[in-house]
């Protein structure tokens, strides 16, 4: 089947005076693709995102909406449903009169609108609220009716500002799935910008992960966490250890490596090539290493150590381990008997080669 593209970023490239915050963005979105822009604070996210929405308009490339070149064409005209971090519903306007804004310009006609607001009522699943003012709902209401407003227009596009950031853990949880709910239901093409790698996790069916203006990489949820392209995708995606060495030995495709510290691991096969004797960076997730009680001998990927800290997380615990001049993090499940150990006792850290992720130190 042919792909449809809804939306293209060819080259795009903004500057604000001469500081330029958004480079060479390269980006094709699938109709119906729910795609996320993810990056630290800062990055260029919602810069790009008001460039599609056509609040700014790109200094360089071409942006493309539905095959039509989109440069300069006024937001009004580019048929999208927004939300953004601030719920912006008018505070003198009923839930109803909010939603139906949208169609009243575009002259729909009463019957037709009434029908169409109660229709995307119980699509986010807030009946019976049309009369109230936003000022008689909670946060997480006010943003499920921008919801709805945004797509009573039945937008081509809808594009999320950080939607859920002003709302409490749990309502931001229930938000999280429910929008994934609503797109599954309805389709619409999705842009969401975020800088919580959970949430850009749970939701996507790509991410772009983006780092001072440029995309470091653009992948499914599953090639970001286990292909990072690079260290700055790696460690803004999970939590990590990072260990500094260098490849002491190859075979095959494994790699024999010491750490500054002189711990030995071994790596199986890796996307990035390293060569003999190279400094490296070693990457080992904590949910990768396991906690035992049995004795293990100096061998690569397995060492001795202390437990430093345990902080119990509910579903598992997060522990520290000091062995020699490491500090490793292990991430232990709560079915783990190891959640039972105390602060001070000595443990032994284990994991797989085929769990080690290698990369070239100062080559990016
Ligand atoms: N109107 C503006 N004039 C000058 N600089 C701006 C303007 N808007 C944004 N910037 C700068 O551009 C850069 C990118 O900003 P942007 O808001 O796109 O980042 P972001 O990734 O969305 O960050 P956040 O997550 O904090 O919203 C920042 O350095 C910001 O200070």
């Amino acid at each position: 089947m042919t792909k449809v593209i809804d939306v293209e970023l060819r080259g795009i490239m903004k500057k604000f005076q001469s500081n330029v915050v958004v480079q060479n963005f390269n980006l094709q979105v699938e109709q119906g693709e729910f795609i996320s822009f993810l990056g630290p604070s800062g990055c260029g996210k919602t810069t790009t995102l008001n460039m599609i929405a056509g609040f700014l308009d790109p200094d360089g490339g071409d942006l493309l909406i539905k095959g039509q070149r989109m440069n300069g064409v006024p937001p009004y005209k580019r048929e999208l449903g927004m939300v953004f971090q601030t719920y912006s519903l008018f505070p003198h306007m009923t839930v109803a009169e909010n939603i139906a804004y949208g169609l009243k310009l575009r002259k729909v006609n009463k019957q037709e609108m009434q029908e169409r607001v109660n229709r995307v009522l119980s699509l986010v699943k807030l009946p019976n609220v049309a009369d109230r003012y936003p000022k008689q709902l909670s946060g997480g209401q006010r943003q499920r009716i921008a919801i709805a407003r945004a797509l009573v227009i039945e937008p081509s596009l809808l594009l999320l500002d950080e939607p859920l950031s002003n709302l409490d853990a749990k309502l931001r949880e229930e938000l999280r799935d429910e929008l994934k709910r609503l797109h599954h239901e309805i389709g619409v093409t999705t842009i969401f910008v975020t800088h919580d790698q959970e949430e850009a996790l749970a939701l996507s069916d790509r991410i772009v992960v983006m780092n001072h203006g440029f995309v470091e990489q653009i992948g499914t949820p599953l090639e970001i966490y286990n292909q990072p392209a690079s260290e700055f995708v790696h460690t803004f995606i999970g939590k990590t250890n990072r260990l500094e060495g260098e490849v002491i030995g190859m075979d095959g495709d494994v790699l024999t490596l010491r750490t500054t510290g002189g711990m030995l691991v071994k790596a199986a096969k890796q996307q990035r090539t390293v060569a003999l004797h190279e400094k490296v960076i070693i990457f080992i997730r904590p949910e990768k290493i396991k906690l035992t009680d049995t004795a293990v001998s100096d061998e690569a990927n397995r060492v001795k150590g202390h437990l430093q800290l345990a902080s119990f997380l509910g579903s598992y615990t997060e522990c520290e381990v000091k062995a020699g001049e490491h500090t490793i993090s292990v991430k232990v499940q709560m079915t783990d008997k190891s959640v039972e150990r105390e602060e001070g006792q000595t443990v032994y850290c284990q994991w797989n080669a085929d769990d080690v992720l290698v990369m070239p130190a100062g080559r990016g």
